[in-house]
C-alpha cells in the first residue's frame, strides 16, 4: 500500500502510468517489507530507483491505478503519515483518494503480497485520536508525580549553534542505554563524600572531593595512587566493548590516549529544561515518559532502523480554559516520541541484533529522554534522532533529573558522530582512577578546586550547571597552571644556585620590593637623565628602577615594560642601555620596522648630543636590511671588537654573522612581532657570543667573574597595552613593569565618529581645513593601499592622493606605506616631521612608535575595518607634544558606529585592550601574526578566564618554591613533561 501512497506522489509530480508500474513491480519485486517508516520509503526508494525509472514522464495522473487501492487515507496514517494531504501535494490526487475512502486490507495484500499490515502496534500513534481512547495509558499522571523536570536557568546556550550531524549513522549497538549517572557512581563509591568548603561555594549543589582526609600544604611529598600520566596516556584500546572499527576510528580522529579523549570536551551545553509549554523544532528537551514500543525494524537488506517511541505528558498551553471539566486533566497533554537509530550495513539487519536492539528497552518503562527535538508532521508527535535515555529504576531516580542535567554538546571531531563520541567518553569516565591527581592538595584546597576525576565527570557528565562550571575552572586551571609551571621551571632550570632561584622567585613574588635608587644608577645612566630635555615621570622612574635592580644581578632579566600608547617607553629602554653600556658592556635594541629603528636611532644621537661627556659617550649604531654592506660590515665588525657600545636594528641583529663582543642587555621593541622562539634564538645567540667578552673582562668592579658565561637581560617592549591576563599567557616567563602615567601636558585627543557618506567626509574635510589653518599636520589613515574591486567600499591611500590633493590645493600632501621602498619611506616620514608635508596619507605602517610630536590630527578612514585596540594604537600618533589633538573615525557602515563609540569614551589602553579581548577575543586583538604566539588553550579563554590565570601563576610560584625541581612532587613533574610544550605553539 505503501506503493501506492508513492503513487500519488509520483503521479502529482507528473510520472507516467507505465513508469509508475514498473515502480511498483520493481518495489514489490524486490519485497520492501517494513513500509511504515515513511522517511525511509521517500529518502532511499524514490531517488534511488524510481526516479531514475519514471525520470521526466508528461503524463497526468493515472487514475486507473487508483482503483485498486480503496482506504488509501488509512494506510497513509499507518505510514506514519498525518492523512493524504501529506502524502500528495496535489489537489486533484487527493481529491481522488479521498473518494476512495474504503480501506480493504484483503485486497491491498492480494495485490502487493510484500506488505505486511498490522505488525506494530503503534499503528495507532499516528493517528490523532487514537491515544485519547483510553485502551493505552502511556502515563498515568501519578507515576509522573515527582519525574518532569524543573527547568533550569535557561542562559546557557543557544540551541541554534549545537547542531550536530543527524544523519550519520550510529553502528553501535551495544551501548544504547550509555548515559552514564553521576550520582549513581557516586552513590556506589565509599570514597566520594561531600566537601562542605566546595559546598558553600556552589550552594547546595552536589560536589565531589575526596572522602579521605586532604593534607593541608602541598609541602607534602606526593603519594598518588594511581600516576596520572601511567592511567591518561594509557591506549584508548583499554576501554571496554570497543570494537576494532571504532578504535580506528577515534585512532584516526586523534583519539590515540584517554587523555586525547577526555580532553575533548563538550562545546557547551543544551538547556534541557522540561518541555512545560510549546516545543518548538531543534529545541534541547528532556522529558520523562513511559516506553509503549520498541522495534528494530529490517528496512532494507542493508539498512535498518531501532524506533523507540515514548509516551510522555506534558503541560498544554493551548487548551481552551472554557472547555475544562477538570483544570489539572485539561492542563495535561500527550505526546509521543519516536527515539530513532539508523545502521546501515547488511549485517545490521539480521532479525536477532534487531531483536536485540529492540530488546534493549522494554515497553513500560519509565525513563527520561532528553535530545534535540524535530517536529512531526502528526500534532504532537516529535522525532529524536541524538538522544540520551535513561531508565528512573524508580521514584528515588526522580532526584536525578528533577535538576534538569545539562546535555553536553560536543565538537564533532573529523566526522566522528558527536553522539558516538558520548558514549565513549562516557565509558572511558567509568574507568577513572578514583585516586588520580597530580596537583597538590595543598594547592587545589587553596584554590578551592574540584579534583582531576571529578572534573573529568563534571565537564562531561555534570549533574547540574554549578557542577560544570566548577569542573571547568579546574580543567582551566590545569591548563594555565602547567604553562606557567614549564615556564618558570624552565627558568630556574637554568641558574646554579638556590639563592638565585628563590631570587627569581621572589622578583616575581614582590615586585614591588625591587628597584635600585637612582644614586646607585650609573654615572652613565644618571648623565643621560640630565641630557633629558623634560623629567621622567614618577611611573618611568619606577619602571627604571626595577630594570637597573634586575640588571645589577646575576641572573638574566627577562622582563616585559608595558605602557600606554606615548608614555615614554623609549626613554626607559634607552636608560637600561645606558647602565650596561656604564658597566662596560654592550646593548642591543630591536625593533619590528626600518622606519621605527630610523626614528630611535636619530632620537638617540639626538639626546646624546646634549649629553655631558664624562668618560666619553656610548657609540651607536643603526643596523638594518638596507644598511648598505660594507657600512653594515663594518658594524658587524665594530659590535665583535666591542668597539660599539649600542646597536638599534631589526631583525638582522639577530642574523648568524651578527656577533657580539659583550652583550649584555637585548630590548625587543614590540616582542610579540618577533615571536618566543624568535626571542629564545636571540638569547641563545647571544649567550655563547658573550663568553668571549672582551669588554667584560676589562669592565667595572660591578662584574664578577660568572657574569662572563651570563644569557643577556632580555627587556620586551609591547606598545599594544595587553590585559595582564594576556600579557602572563604570552610572557607567563616574564616579570612585568607597567608605565601607569603620562608626560605631563598632553591632553586627551578629542576623538570623533563619523558617517563616511558624502555628508560625513564635507564635515571632515572642514575639520582638516581649520587644523591645517591652524598649523597643524593632518594624518590620513587608509585601510588598503590601492583600491580593490572586491572591496569598492574601502578607500585607498594612492588612490585618494590625487583626490586630497585637489581638495587641499594650499597644502602639500605626502604618502606613506608598506610597499614604498625603505629610503622612501625615511623621506616621506622626514618631510612630515621636518613639515614640508602637511597631509600625510598613509596605511597602518604608522601604527608602531612613529613619533611626530606635532602631528595634531588623524582620519581613520573605513574605521570599522580596524580593532578597538589597534585604533587606539593609532590614535596615539596624534596628541604626543602639547597641542590639542584631535582624531575622527569614519566609519562606513552605521552598525560599527556603536562599536567604535567606546573610543570616544575612553583613553585608556588597558581599558580599551580589556574591551577588544572581551569582543573579539584574543586572536583579533594581538593580530594573526601575534596571536600565533599564544599557547591554544582547549578550554580556557583568556578573555573571560583571567582570575584563573592569576591564580594559576601564585600556584606555580608557590609549588616551585617548595620544590625548585619538583622532585617533592612526582607526579606533577611527570604531568608537566607530559603535556605540550606550549610556549613554543605558533612559531
Ligand atoms: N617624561 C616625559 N615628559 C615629556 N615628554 C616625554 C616624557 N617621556 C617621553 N616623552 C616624549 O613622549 C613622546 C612619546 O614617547 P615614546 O615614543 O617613548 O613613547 P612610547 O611609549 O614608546 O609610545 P609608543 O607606544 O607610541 O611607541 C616622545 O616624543 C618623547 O620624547
Amino acid at each position: 500500500m505503501a506503493v501506492v501512497a508513492s503513487v500519488v506522489h509520483l503521479c502529482s509530480m507528473g510520472f507516467s502510468e507505465k513508469c509508475l508500474r514498473r515502480a511498483i513491480i520493481f518495489e514489490a519485486e524486490r519485497g520492501y517489507r517494513n513500509i511504515f517508516g515513511r522517511s525511509l520509503r521517500y529518502n532511499n526508494f524514490f531517488p534511488s530507483n524510481i526516479l531514475t525509472l519514471c525520470f521526466r514522464s508528461k503524463l497526468n495522473f493515472p487514475e486507473k491505478m487508483l482503483e485498486g487501492v480503496a482506504g488509501y487515507e488509512k494506510e497513509s496514517i499507518l505510514m506514519g503519515y498525518n492523512g493524504l494531504d501529506d502524502l500528495s501535494d496535489n489537489a486533484r490526487a487527493r481529491e481522488k483518494l479521498r473518494e476512495n475512502i474504503e480501506f480493504d486490507v484483503s485486497l491491498a495484500r492480494k495485490q502487493f503480497p510484500s506488505i505486511t499490515l498490522g505488525y506494530f502496534p503503534t499503528v495507532e500513534l499516528y493517528d490523532g485520536t487514537a491515544h485519547c481512547s483510553g485502551s493505552r495509558e502511556p502515563l498515568a499522571p501519578e507515576n509522573l508525580k515527582g519525574y518532569l523536570p524543573i527547568p533550569v536557568d535557561a542562559n546557557w546556550a543557544d540551541p541554534n549553534c549545537m547542531y550536530g550531524p543527524t544523519d550519520t549513522l550510529y553502528a553501535e549497538i551495544s551501548n544504547i542505554n550509555s548515559s552514564y549517572l553521576l550520582e549513581e557512581k557516586l552513590k556506589e563509591s565509599p570514597m566520594y563524600s561531600r566537601s562542605p568548603s566546595l559546598e558553600t561555594e556552589a550552594g547546595n549543589d552536589l560536589q565531589l572531593t575526596r572522602g579521605e582526609p586532604c593534607s593541608s600544604s602541598s609541602s607534602q611529598t606526593q603519594q598518588t595512587a594511581v600516576s596520572v600520566a601511567e592511567f591518561l596516556d594509557k591506549s584508548i584500546s583499554c576501554i571496554s566493548g570497543l570494537t576494532k572499527r571504532q578504535l580506528s576510528q577515534l585512532e584516526n580522529s586523534g583519539f590515540y590516549t584517554l587523555r586525547k579523549l577526555l580532553h575533548h570536551f563538550p562545546r557547551s551545553y543544551a538547556d534541557l529544561q522540561n518541555a512545560e509549554v510549546e516545543i518548538d523544532d531543534g529545541q534541547y528537551l528532556i522529558f520523562v515518559g513511559k516506553i509503549i514500543s520498541s522495534r528494530g525494524i529490517r528496512a532494507s537488506l542493508s539498512f535498518s532502523f531501532l524506533e523507540v517511541v515514548v509516551a510522555c505528558e506534558i503541560a498544554d498551553i493551548e487548551t481552551n480554559s472554557e472547555c475544562m471539566v477538570n483544570e489539572d486533566e485539561s492542563r495535561r497533554r500527550k505526546i509521543y516520541l519516536h527515539l530513532k537509530k539508523f545502521f546501515r550495513g547488511a549485517r545490521f539487519t539480521c532479525q536477532p541484533f534487531l531483536r536485540c536492539l529492540q530488546e534493549k528497552h522494554k515497553e513500560g518503562d519509565i525513563v527520561c529522554v532528553s535530545g534535540k527535538v524535530r517536529t512531526m508532521r502528526c500534532k504532537d508527535h516529535f522525532e529524536i534522532r541524538e538522544y540520551n535515555i535513561d531508565v528512573l529504576k524508580d521514584e528515588e531516580d526522580s532526584s536525578v533529573y528533577a535538576k534538569g542535567r545539562p546535555y553536553p554538546i560536543y565538537p564533532s571531531k573529523k566526522g566522528l558522530n558527536p553522539d558516538f563520541l558520548r558514549d565513549i567518553i562516557s565509558r572511558a569516565l567509568k574507568t577513572l582512577p578514583i585516586n588520580l591527581d597530580p596537583i597538590p592538595k595543598g594547592v587545589t584546597q587553596d584554590y578551592r578546586l574540584l579534583c582531576l576525576s571529578d572534573a573529568y565527570i563534571g565537564i562531561h557528565q555534570p549533574t547540574n550547571l554549578n557542577q560544570a562550571d566548577l569542573a571547568r575552572k579546574r580543567l582551566i586551571f590545569d591548563e594555565f597552571f602547567y604553562l606557567q609551571l614549564g615556564k618558570l621551571f624552565q627558568m630556574l632550570e637554568g641558574l646554579g644556585t638556590k639563592i638565585e632561584k628563590d631570587g627569581l622567585l621572589d622578583r616575581y613574588r614582590k615586585p614591588e620590593l625591587n628597584s635600585t635608587f637612582m644614586e646607585e644608577w650609573s654615572c652613565m645612566t644618571k648623565n643621560f637623565v640630565k641630557a633629558l630635555p623634560y623629567s621622567l615621570t614618577p611611573s618611568q622612574l619606577s619602571a627604571t628602577s626595577e630594570i637597573i635592580w634586575d640588571i645589577k644581578r646575576p641572573v638574566p632579566m627577562n622582563r616585559l615594560l608595558q605602557g600606554d600608547v606615548g608614555c615614554g617607553k623609549t626613554v626607559v629602554a634607552f636608560l637600561a642601555c645606558m647602565e650596561v653600556i656604564g658597566s662596560g658592556y654592550q646593548a642591543a635594541f630591536m625593533v619590528p620596522t626600518e622606519l621605527l629603528a630610523v626614528q630611535h636611532y636619530e632620537n638617540l644621537l639626538h639626546l646624546l648630543e646634549k649629553m655631558e661627556e664624562v668618560h666619553g659617550k656610548p657609540s651607536v649604531a643603526l643596523l638594518t636590511g638596507s644598511t648598505p654592506t660594507k657600512q653594515a660590515q663594518f658594524i658587524r665588525k665594530g659590535l665583535q671588537a666591542g668597539d660599539i657600545s649600542l646597536v638599534i636594528g631589526t631583525h638582522s641583529l639577530i642574523a648568524e654573522k651578527v656577533e657580539f663582543s659583550a652583550l649584555r642587555i637585548a630590548i625587543v621593541d614590540e616582542q610579540h612581532r618577533f615571536g618566543v622562539v624568535q626571542r629564545g634564538r636571540f638569547n641563545g645567540k647571544l649567550y655563547f657570543n658573550s663568553i668571549n667578552s672582551k669588554l667584560a673582562s676589562a669592565s667595572s668592579k660591578d662584574s664578577q667573574k660568572s657574569d662572563i658565561v651570563m644569557a643577556p637581560h632580555v627587556l620586551a617592549m609591547s606598545a599594544t597595552p595587553i590585559p595582564r591576563t594576556l600579557a602572563l599567557a604570552l610572557y607567563g616567563d616574564m616579570s612585568l613593569t607597567q608605565i601607569t602615567d603620562l608626560p605631563p601636558g598632553r591632553t586627551p585627543v578629542e576623538t570623533y565618529i563619523i558617517e563616511g557618506n558624502e555628508t560625513g567626509f564635507e564635515k571632515i574635510y572642514q575639520m582638516m581645513e581649520e587644523e591645517l589653518v591652524g598649523g597643524g599636520k593632518v594624518y590620513l589613515v587608509y585601510p588598503v593601499i590601492e583600491q580593490s574591486e572586491q572591496l569598492p567600499q574601502l578607500r585607498a591611500a594612492s588612490a585618494d592622493l590625487e583626490t586630497i590633493s585637489r581638495r587641499f590645493p594650499d597644502y602639500n600632501c605626502g604618502l606613506l606605506h608598506g610597499k614604498m621602498k625603505s629610503d622612501e619611506k625615511d623621506e616621506a616620514l622626514r618631510r612630515f616631521r621636518a613639515g614640508e608635508t602637511n597631509i600625510l596619507l598613509s596605511t597602518q605602517v604608522i601604527e608602531i612608535g612613529v613619533d611626530v610630536p606635532d602631528a595634531s590630527m588623524m582620519v581613520v578612514m573605513n574605521a570599522e575595518r580596524f580593532g578597538i585596540a589597534q585604533l587606539h594604537q593609532l590614535r596615539g600618533r596624534v596628541g604626543r607634544g602639547e597641542r590639542k589633538s584631535k582624531c575622527i573615525l569614519s566609519a562606513s557602515t552605521t552598525t560599527s558606529l556603536n562599536r567604535l563609540k567606546v573610543l570616544g569614551k575612553s583613553s585608556d589602553g588597558f581599558y580599551l585592550a580589556n574591551m577588544d579581548l572581551l569582543l573579539r577575543g584574543p586572536g583579533d586583538l594581538l593580530g594573526k601574526k601575534q596571536s600565533g604566539h599564544l599557547p591554544e588553550f582547549p578550554i580556557a579563554r583568556l578573555e573571560i578566564d583571567g582570575n584563573i590565570l592569576q591564580e594559576a601563576h601564585l600556584a606555580a610560584l608557590k609549588v616551585l618554591g617548595e620544590s625548585h625541581d619538583l622532585e617533592k612532587f612526582s607526579d606533577l613533574k611527570a604531568e608537566l613533561s607530559m603535556r605540550q610544550p606550549l610556549c613554543f605553539l605558533g612559531d
